[in-house]
């Protein structure tokens, strides 16, 4: 396909998004299935096109004074991929499989359109209902935070420690241009492609021998701050497919017993293959159904040492990589979310040892489900738990973050434009003695 042909085929996938308010990959699968012509550089040409103005899509409209597919895209080309209209003009042809000729208005606003007096849901392309809780944590940088947050993610890898260590997988990357990432001790960063792709690390040998996982960097240092310890009892109530699990027993040279669970037994089910592949060692708990979710951990209750709740939020954090996820966020949905928390945190404090510490984690960066999830601990258990001080949750992480952090009322924020990472949120609580 040429690349007019995928700015067309953009343009459809854009229209199924937006008038049946699909999810942006199930509107590109469908797409990849009725055009099966179309070779995997094709698909992921398009894809690149279509999260680009997912993640434009208020700015993008803006200077194009309309929100159709068409103009977003239109004004994504030029926000995002910096092209100038002349470029523009040049894939807008109206010939073969090119999307229509440009009009005179299009190719006005193309070069004199300007995001000056935007307002800042606009200028950051948010949705404006989290702009005042997002206001409160980011300050003067809201906006430059959600500019950061709209641009395409990196790729990080993490080094598994089981294995060896980030410099001796360094030669094998060679390739990939793999480089340290600026914070953590396992962490390399590989260059992606002008069509926003990474390179497939998932097929390589090294990967399939478990020498490394891919987890972005603030992934990593949030493990790495839930200080996890040789000898302890650690339970990763949240575990999903295993990303902190894996993380959490490579710290610790697999020396800590490690209970991983999670509410979806689908969510959970990855983690076996992973583990194996790895080398970490967990003890995996499956719930076989809500009730008897109650109960999988009650032989722990007021035992275990480190309880490390990844909790499920709205990924505000990820927008980056999930821009569909902006669009889609709900006051409705972020209701839901902070029960979830409520409830996941309460089930944490009743598994924790007087003395024993727990984790509180969030790829987001909304206080309502941050700071304010860990208040509502607080004041649930009444003078049970008192939050550990920023600069102790730090002192276990590298000197780097220290400096580049957001230290929070009751915790600590990672941040794409502070730490170049996913909008990570950490949160240390002790149960007193
Ligand atoms: C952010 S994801 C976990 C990601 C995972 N820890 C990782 O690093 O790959 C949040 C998880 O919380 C789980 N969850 C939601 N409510 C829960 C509950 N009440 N108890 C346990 N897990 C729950 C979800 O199924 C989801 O897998």
């Amino acid at each position: 396909m040429t690349p007019a042909a995928r700015c067309s085929a953009a343009i459809e996938v854009l229209t199924d998004i937006a008038e049946r308010r699909r999810p942006a990959a199930d509107a590109l699968k469908d797409w990849g299935l009725a055009h099966r012509f179309a070779g995997s550089g094709d698909r992921a040409g398009i894809a690149s096109l279509v999260y680009d103005a997912l993640r434009r899509r208020a700015s993008a409209a803006w200077i194009m004074g309309a929100d159709t597919p068409r103009a977003i895209l239109i004004g994504t080309l030029r926000l995002q991929q910096g092209l100038a209209g002349g470029s523009v003009a040049a894939l807008f042809t109206g010939e073969r499989f090119a999307p229509a000729p440009l009009s005179d208005d299009e190719r006005a606003r193309l070069d004199a359109g300007t995001l000056q007096d935007a307002p800042p849901e606009v200028a950051g392309d948010a949705p404006a209902f989290v702009l005042p809780d997002l206001a409160g944590t980011l300050g003067d940088d809201l906006v430059p935070e959600l500019r950061a947050l709209a641009r395409r993610a990196p790729l990080d890898i993490r080094v598994n420690a089981l294995r060896g260590d980030r410099d001796a997988i360094l030669p094998a990357l060679a390739a990939f241009d793999a480089a340290p990432t600026p914070h953590a001790p396992a962490g390399l960063r590989v260059p992606i492609g002008a069509d926003g792709r990474g390179p497939a690390l998932h097929v390589e040998a090294e990967f399939l021998d478990g020498w490394y996982e891919i987890q972005d960097e603030g992934s990593q240092l949030a493990a790495l701050l839930a200080a996890p310890r040789a000898g302890e009892t650690i339970v990763d109530l949240c575990a999903g497919g295993g990303g902190k699990t894996l993380a959490l027993a490579a710290e610790t040279g697999n020396g800590a017993r490690l209970i991983a669970t999670d509410g979806d037994p689908r969510r959970l089910a990855p983690i076996h293959e992973r583990l194996r592949r790895s080398g970490a060692l967990a003890e995996v708990r499956t719930p076989r159904s809500g009730k008897a979710r109650a109960d999988m951990l009650e032989d722990l209750d007021g035992k275990v040492d480190r309880v490390v709740v990844d909790a499920p939020c709205t990924g505000s954090g990820t927008w980056r990589r999930n821009p569909d996820a902006k669009w889609r966020l709900r006051p409705g949905s972020l209701a839901l979310r902070t029960a979830e928390q409520a409830q996941v945190l309460d089930r944490a404090a009743r598994l924790v040892r007087p003395g024993g510490r727990i984790v509180y984690i969030t790829c987001s960066l909304l206080s309502a489900e941050n700071d304010a999830a860990v208040a509502g601990l607080l004041s649930g258990w009444r003078g049970r738990f008192d939050v550990v001080p920023a600069d102790e949750v730090l002192a276990t992480g590298p000197d780097s973050l220290r400096a580049a952090v957001r230290k929070t009322a009751h915790g600590i924020q990672m941040s794409p434009l502070r730490t170049g990472t996913d909008g990570f949120y950490v949160a240390v609580i002790a149960r007193k003695g």
